[in-house]
This record gives C-alpha cells, structure tokens and sequence, in this order.
C-alpha cells in the first residue's frame, strides 16, 4: 500500500489583481506521506497559507490548477458536498486566530459535537456528549463539563486555540493542516500546542503539514522541511538534511538569521517578498535579494535538482552562493535599487 497521503503536482492557485490573474502558489509538486509532520517555511507572503487553503478547498475566490490527490482521488475539483464531507473527518486545518475558526454564539460543546455529527450521524447524543468531554480532556482543558457551555470569548487565547484542535482532531484526520498554530500563544502553551499536534500524529499516524515561520519550531516537529519562497518550493529535504546542510542561498539565509550558539554574526535577509503582482516570474526568483550573486550563475529555468536522495534545491546558483560582509552587501543592495 502507498505511503503517500497527500500529493500535490504541479499545483497553482492565482488570485485575480484586475484583470489579471498572479499565481500565489506557482507549480508546486510535494508529498506527505503518513504519519509524517511535513514543515512549511518561508517569508511572510511566500505562499504558504495559499497553500493550505488550496488543499482544504477554502478558496472561493481564486484558479485552483494542477492536482491535489489525496489517498491518490484528485480533490482539486470535486462538488462542495464532497469537500464538506471530507473536511473535518479525513481533512482538518487549525487555523492562526482560533477567534475566526470559532462560531461566537455557539457553546463550545456543541461546536464540538456538530464535527462529530458530520463523521457519525446516528450517534447518540450521550456519545457525543462523552466524546466532546474527551476530547477537551485530551487537549488538556481542565474543567471540561464547564467548559462545554463556554462561549469562546469566555477563553483565554490558549484555551481557544485548544478548543480548535479539539475539532480538528474530533475524527481522527489523516491529514491536520496546521497553519501557525502557535503565534498568537505564549512560550509555554505553544509547547503544549506542538505535543499534542505530535500526539496526534503518533496516536493516530496521521500526516500533517506544519505552516511556520519559526525554525525552531519546524526543527523540533518536522520529519522534512520544504521551503517556499515567492510561490515556488526552494529546497525540500529531511529535517536533519535541511539544518545540517542547507543549500538553497533563500534556506542559508533564513537559518541565518536565526541566532545560534556560538554565533557572533548574523545575517538579515534584505528585502521583503514581493506583493503577488510584482513577482518575478522568470528566472531564479530569489536572485533579486542576492544581487551579489553574479547573473550567470542562475539557472534561465530553475528546477528542482535532487542534490543527494530526498533532497531537492532550485537553481544552480546555490553552487557559487556565499555571504557577503556587511557593508558591502548594504552598499550592493543600496546599488541594486537605484
Ligand atoms: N485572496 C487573495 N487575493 C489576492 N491575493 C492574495 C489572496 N490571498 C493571498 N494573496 C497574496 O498571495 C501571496 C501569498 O500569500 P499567503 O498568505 O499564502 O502567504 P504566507 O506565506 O502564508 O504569508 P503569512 O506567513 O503572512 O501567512 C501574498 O502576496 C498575498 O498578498
């Protein structure tokens, strides 16, 4: 049987901007397989969100191409009702702001109980009932009977953002799309956050894809890491690959930046994504934000290139990429944009 649980090839989804459509997700091919936490990481804007929303079928708005297989059945294009029936059985997504994904004037419990209903309509209402209190036993609520007759703006922020995971995991998703789930939280219940996403996975073999910005997090979490900037993945590979030896200049940058012991100097990636209009869309994408980097050392057509087994980069530029001192990479910057 194939491991592979979720496929995407060659995806895109464009938004319209006026006349025209931009694509946020530009032909992105990646796998999870089960019982794997794939990492998504990238700059604000990169993509990632986009992403997860092509997957859950939440865009209303924007052009969905390529294939989205899950369990190998193309769900890119199936009728509302078939995606209504998967989401929150078979496909669940926590969300950043778990104030958005909650109904405001309905009691927690039965929030609950409704994504219940929709995996087992002839269970009985005393079931439902224990099944809910479970579930906010397991994510670790105290007092759930309470609870259950909370409305959410009775919570805290964490409490909250337990009682999403709650539905999410309500029944026992094969794939949980978790997309920062843990921003908005302090230190301490973020850790609570990320091991019960991590029970999740390991109680019920679930895939998941964990969309951040923190490394940390995704180098605790991840089994593999694919990094995405500006619509496109720059490098895929196993976690310990990806910290061990990162190849694409974007990866290099971003661990970069991230301070580590023993470190003295850091760099900061100049630049921001572009807005989805201004996107360069030919080329080596990332080229712009490392105009040090001569011209022909990009590739005209960057692909990904399996460097070593598993391990994906785009572009060739990563061969001759280096860090400049600083003042000469402000000065190249400061030249780049006159
Ligand atoms: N509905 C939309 N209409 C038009 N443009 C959109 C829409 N949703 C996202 N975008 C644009 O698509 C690009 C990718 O956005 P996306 O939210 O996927 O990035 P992200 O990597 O998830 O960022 P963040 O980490 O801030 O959530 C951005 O340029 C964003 O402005």
């Amino acid at each position: 049987m194939s491991n592979k649980l979720l496929e995407l090839k060659n995806l895109k989804t464009s938004f319209q901007i006026g006349d025209e459509y931009y694509a946020a997700v530009d032909d992105v091919t990646l796998t999870v397989n089960k019982n794997e936490v794939l990492g998504i990481v990238g700059e604000s804007g990169s993509g990632k969100s986009a992403l997860a929303f092509s997957v859950m079928g939440l865009h209303t708005r924007a052009k969905i191409e390529g294939n989205i297989l899950f369990n190998g059945k193309d769900i890119a294009n199936i009728t509302p009702q078939e995606l209504n029936r998967l989401r929150g059985d078979e496909l669940a997504m926590i969300f950043q702001d778990p104030l958005t994904a909650l109904n405001p004037l309905m009691e927690i419990g039965d929030q609950i109980a409704e994504t219940l209903i929709l995996h087992n309509q002839n269970m009985s209402q005393k079931a439902r009932k224990e099944r809910v209190i479970e579930l906010l036993n397991m994510v670790g609520i105290p007092r759930p009977e309470y609870v259950y007759e909370q409305f959410p703006h009775e919570l805290s922020g964490g409490m909250r953002q337990r009682v999403v995971i709650a539905i999410a995991i309500a029944n026992q998703p094969e794939l949980l799309i978790a997309d920062e789930p843990t921003t908005a939280l302090d230190v301490t219940i973020q850790a609570q956050i990320l091991d019960l996403i991590r029970k999740l996975k390991n109680d019920m073999h679930s895939g998941v894809i964990l969309i951040t910005h923190d490394l940390g997090v995704v180098a605790e979490m991840a089994d593999r890491i694919a990094v995405m900037y500006a619509g496109q993945i720059v490098e895929v590979a196993d976690v310990h690959t990806l910290f061990e030896n990162p190849k694409h200049p974007y990866t290099r940058s971003l661990l970069n930046s991230v301070p580590a012991d023993g470190q003295d100097k850091l760099h900061v990636i100049q630049g921001i994504v572009p807005a989805l209009q201004n996107l360069p869309r030919e080329g080596c994408r990332f080229s712009e934000r490392i105009p040090w980097i001569d011209a022909t050392h990009h590739e005209v057509n960057p692909v990904l290139h399996e460097v070593t087994p598993g391990h994906f980069v785009r572009c060739t530029c990563h061969k001759h990429f280096y860090f400049p001192d600083k003042t000469k990479e402000a000065e190249l910057h400061g030249n780049s944009r006159s």
